[in-house]
């Protein structure tokens, strides 16, 4: 469960800010699907970033499970965001040089988790979004939607109790993205996740059952009937 109060988040630009969210307040039940949209600029990375605890807000409280991150250390904060947090991007962000299975067993390596059960843990998650047959590829050797697949399992491996997407569809055709929304749809029934993705894509915000719209960093959400 998040809980946002008064988030407002100041950039520094020259002698010039930019606020990228001006007073957010937001609740986010566990299990919720939130989608997020908006114009370019509007504030939707700042606040996936919020919600990552990749940075912290200028003023405001970010709670996650009762838990006010924005006051944690360092330490706590990448504690929390490797046992709780998956975060699937638009380019995969994948190593390169390591193969797929490896790619997947970076996310454990924080949790302390032993080699063998690692290689497991990673075989299992790659089979779950159907690359059980590519363990030993590298990146370079699959496609963009089965790249985005290994980017998925790596986000999911630990188990977290949220995933967060930023565009996780945005470098696909469209054969691929509905393949990938499928694949996220299902870990989200499955896993009971609380699933959080910022879309340009109109077709899926559509689809969405709470929908955010982020403009001038000021936050309005609708429910959405329809879907
Ligand atoms: N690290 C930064 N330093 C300075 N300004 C930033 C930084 N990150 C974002 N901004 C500014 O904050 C505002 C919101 O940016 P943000 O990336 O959150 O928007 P967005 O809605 O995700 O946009 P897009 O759809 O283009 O990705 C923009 O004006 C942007 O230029």
């Amino acid at each position: 469960m998040y809980e946002l109060k008064n988030v407002t988040k100041r950039y520094a630009r020259g002698k010039d800010a930019v606020q990228a969210l001006d007073e957010v307040d937001l609740a986010i039940p566990d299990g919720d699907r939130l989608v997020i949209q908006g114009p370019t600029g509007g504030g939707k990375s700042t606040l996936l970033q919020m919600l990552g605890c990749l940075d912290r807000p200028t003023s405001g409280e970010v709670f996650l499970d009762g838990t006010d991150v924005t006051r944690l250390s360092e330490a706590r904060l990448t504690r929390v965001r490797s046992e709780n947090i998956g975060f699937v991007f638009q380019s995969f962000n994948l190593i390169p040089t390591l193969t797929a299975q490896e790619n997947v067993e970076t996310a454990l390596v924080p949790l302390g988790i032993k080699v063998k059960e690692r290689r497991e843990l990673a075989a299992d998650a790659l089979r779950s979004v159907g690359l059980g047959e590519r363990l030993g590829h590298l990146p370079g050797e699959m496609s963009g939607g089965q790249q985005q697949r290994v980017a998925i399992a790596r986000a999911v491996v630990k188990k977290p109790k949220v995933l967060l997407a930023d565009e996780p569809t945005g470098n696909l055709d469209e054969g691929m993205r509905d393949e990938i929304m499928d694949v996220l749809e299902r870990l989200w029934m499955e896993h009971g996740l609380t699933f959080i993705m910022v879309t340009h894509d109109s077709a899926l915000a559509k689809k969405a059952p709470r929908l955010a719209t982020l403009r001038k960093g000021r936050i309005t959400v609708k429910e959405n009937a329809g879907a």
